[in-house]
């Protein structure tokens, strides 16, 4: 479990973290995601004591990084990758690592087959691509096979195969009852892998939710109905928790609080005929977009964005 409390973390006049509170809980995968800029490497900083906080804290299982006899064995985290000795072969990495960590030697090769590594394993880490160095810095994380696993940004780089490799991986850990904290900047990314979210933007909390409610907030159970007659449709789908929203003129509903299926069998039963039923669920991305778009630091100058600069 990983708990943040008014955790806050300044560089001069930039406050990068700000007031965050949150709870990392066990058994699940919670996807940490914000757009860039937003503090989730300098949180995951903290966590593991690479940065200490302006005020507030961040403890794991009760304590702070630092508090914890054998940290290794306690939080594995991938921060950033390649942070090792190109001239090292990535075995020798992890064996250096086991080995000042008092973690047995048959642990490396364990971890080395866990990352998919065992082809390259004795070859110059220098030589390796980006999704290698992702797979080293993943197995060096999971080296002391920690309750709590944290990674920031694990997708960054890896071809489609890696990708999946990292879903199952995450999956495979939350449902061994660890702790797995991912940061991302990838909507899409997230929903597949997790299921609770902490939402930050510009360091503060925007949402702590799950993917789900995500997606019911946004209003993505709306199904959209084209009708012969949307006027006597509307009178005959209408009751409590139903909202029914078109405009004059056009065939076209947007019903919320109907199944497709129950607005087809009202619609049959009243003899209406419907061109179209089809459930719109609002894309995850969008829910993300709208929550975060005050928060973003960095606007591209094409689209809808533009001159929306902070
Ligand atoms: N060492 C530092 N000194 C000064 N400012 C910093 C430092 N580290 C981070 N920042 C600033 O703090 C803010 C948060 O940065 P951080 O890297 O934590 O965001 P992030 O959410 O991880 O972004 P990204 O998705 O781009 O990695 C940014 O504005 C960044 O420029």
């Amino acid at each position: 479990m990983i708990e943040a409390q008014q955790l806050t973390k300044r560089y001069g006049e930039k406050t990068a973290v700000d007031q965050l509170g949150f709870v990392v809980k066990p058994g699940t995968v919670t996807g940490f995601l914000g757009p860039n800029g937003a503090g989730k490497s300098t949180t995951m900083r903290m966590i593991v004591g690479l940065d200490s906080p302006t005020s507030g804290s961040v403890t794991v299982n009760g304590r702070r990084y630092a508090q914890h006899r054998a940290p290794l064995q306690e939080v594995g985290a991938l921060l950033e990758a390649k942070s090792i000795h190109p001239g090292r072969s990535a075995y020798q990495h992890l064996n250096a690592l086991a080995l000042t960590h008092g973690i047995p030697r048959r642990r490396v090769d364990e971890v080395i087959d866990l990352a998919g590594l065992g082809s390259v394993a004795k070859k110059r880490a220098g030589a390796f691509s980006l999704g290698m160095g992702q797979r080293l810095g993943i197995a060096a994380a999971l080296l002391g096979d920690p309750q709590t696993v944290m990674l920031d940004e694990p997708v960054n780089g890896l071809d489609p195969e890696g990708v999946l490799w990292i879903r199952n991986l995450l999956t495979g850990l939350a449902m061994e009852g660890r702790t797995v904290f991912v940061s991302s900047h990838l909507m899409s990314e997230m929903a597949l892998v997790a299921d609770h979210l902490i939402i930050v933007g510009r360091g503060r909390l925007l949402a702590d939710t799950t993917v789900q409610d995500l997606i019911r907030e946004a209003g993505g159970n709306a199904v959209k109905v084209t009708a012969q007659d949307p006027a006597r449709l509307r009178e005959v789908l209408a009751g409590p928790g139903i909202e029914i929203t078109g405009t004059t003129g056009s065939e076209e509903l947007q019903v919320t609080g109907l199944s497709a299926r129950e607005i087809g069998l009202t619609a049959i039963e009243h003899q209406i005929a419907l061109f179209e039923l089809s459930p719109s669920t609002v894309s995850l991305e969008e829910a993300f977009m709208d929550l975060t778009r005050d928060a973003v630091e960095y606007h591209g100058t094409t689209g809808e964005t533009l001159g929306r600069a902070a």
